[in-house]
């Protein structure tokens, strides 16, 4: 068997030979998914049949909640707004916010500047691919993932605008803040601990010659501390509910959905969860969607505050290296399964 190090210098050694992109390859006129992106049809049976987000559905329990954040600053909003979080957090670990205060025009910006960036020749695209991680302005091309596993069906592009940056970094402020209050912690607290860095992402999810056969995302938790995402009108997100069924995300022009991470979860000891979610494709239509992950440095110690283990309720989640956990993450892969469920109480093989 492989150890880790071995797998990883397999796959970095593999990573040498960028691939192009899957806008082209699906310009190139292929008519199949091809082996490295390719799940089996099984996966994709219970394919999502339900809007979680239906305004019309008038079953409350069955809906992905949205939050009004306007007033969070005022004394007569703030207690009514941490209750929706706290509610929200318990039950779905996902939620959409609107009247966020993140300018239109910057929404639209992060939506819509690069879609011209990912149809442009493939020569000009890879001006902008590095093996550098702290890139401000990265081109991702296949293989986007450690070669050993499926390709999700998609190109990215890491960005870092400063206007961007900051105008997400104050909302970022704000949620982790919600956040930690509404676990009964003081406000700076997830903020100080895990919200250190911040990474953006544009995803361009292609059309798919058979979608049954491939995921723009496999299921996964995010091993962020939460994950803020804009998605334009076409729809493609689900996540799965408590019961195991997997609900759409509806597209609300200008929300952001949230999602929280598994270093949340941590912290919360297990309160708050960080739900599995997914990225189907389509056959006709383009997706674009604009992530902003929020994380703790490598060296930073994540675990529940004492305020929130209570050892009568059963075993507390264990205390992570944030670095250590996100390198097991990585080589446990996207493959719908809860990477957290395996170390929660145990902690990582190697402790
Ligand atoms: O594009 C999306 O809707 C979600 C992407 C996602 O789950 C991720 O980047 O972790
Ligand atoms: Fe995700």
């Amino acid at each position: 068997m492989r150890t880790l190090q071995q797998q990883q210098e397999q796959d970095v050694q593999a990573m040498q030979q960028p691939l192009g992109s899957v806008a082209k390859l699906v310009a190139s006129g292929i008519r199949e998914v091809p082996p490295m992106f390719r799940v089996k049809s099984k996966i994709q049976q219970g394919y999502c049949t339900t809007n979680a987000c239906d305004d019309d559905d008038d079953d409350e329990e069955s809906t992905i909640p949205i939050i009004d954040f306007a007033g969070f600053h005022l004394t007569e909003r703030r207690p009514l707004i941490l209750q929706q979080i706290r509610r929200a957090s318990e039950d779905w670990g996902f939620f959409q916010i609107i009247n966020h205060g993140v300018a239109p025009a910057l929404l639209n910006d992060m939506l819509h500047t690069h879609k011209e960036f990912f149809e442009m020749p493939l020569e000009e695209q890879m001006k902008y691919y590095s093996k550098d991680t702290n890139a401000p302005f990265k081109f991702s091309v296949i293989p986007l993932l450690p070669p050993h596993l499926i390709q999700p069906w998609k190109d990215g592009l890491t960005r870092c605008d400063p206007a961007i940056y900051e105008a997400v970094n104050v909302l970022k402020r704000e949620l982790l803040a919600a956040l930690s209050e509404s676990l009964g912690l003081q406000s700076s607290f997830i903020d100080d601990l895990c919200g250190e860095f911040q990474k953006s992402n544009s995803n361009y999810y292609p059309p798919c010659p058979e979608p049954q056969y491939a995921f723009g995302a496999r299921p996964h938790s995010d091993p962020t501390t939460i994950t803020l995402l804009l998605q334009d009108h076409v729809g493609g997100l689900e996540v799965r509910d408590k019961h195991g069924e997997w609900m759409q995300v509806k597209p609300i022009p200008h929300a952001f959905v949230i999602n929280l991470g598994d270093q949340l979860e941590i912290i919360s000891n297990g309160r708050y969860k960080s739900v599995e979610h997914r990225v189907t494709v389509n056959s006709n239509t383009v997706r674009i969607s604009f992530a902003t992950f929020i994380y703790p440095s490598k060296t930073t110690k994540v675990g529940p505050p004492l305020e929130l283990v209570n050892l009568e309720e059963g075993e507390p989640y264990k205390d992570f290296i944030y670095g250590d956990y996100l390198a097991e993450f990585v080589a446990f892969g996207i493959k719908g399964k809860r990477f957290i469920d395996h170390v929660k109480t145990t902690g990582l093989h190697y402790n």
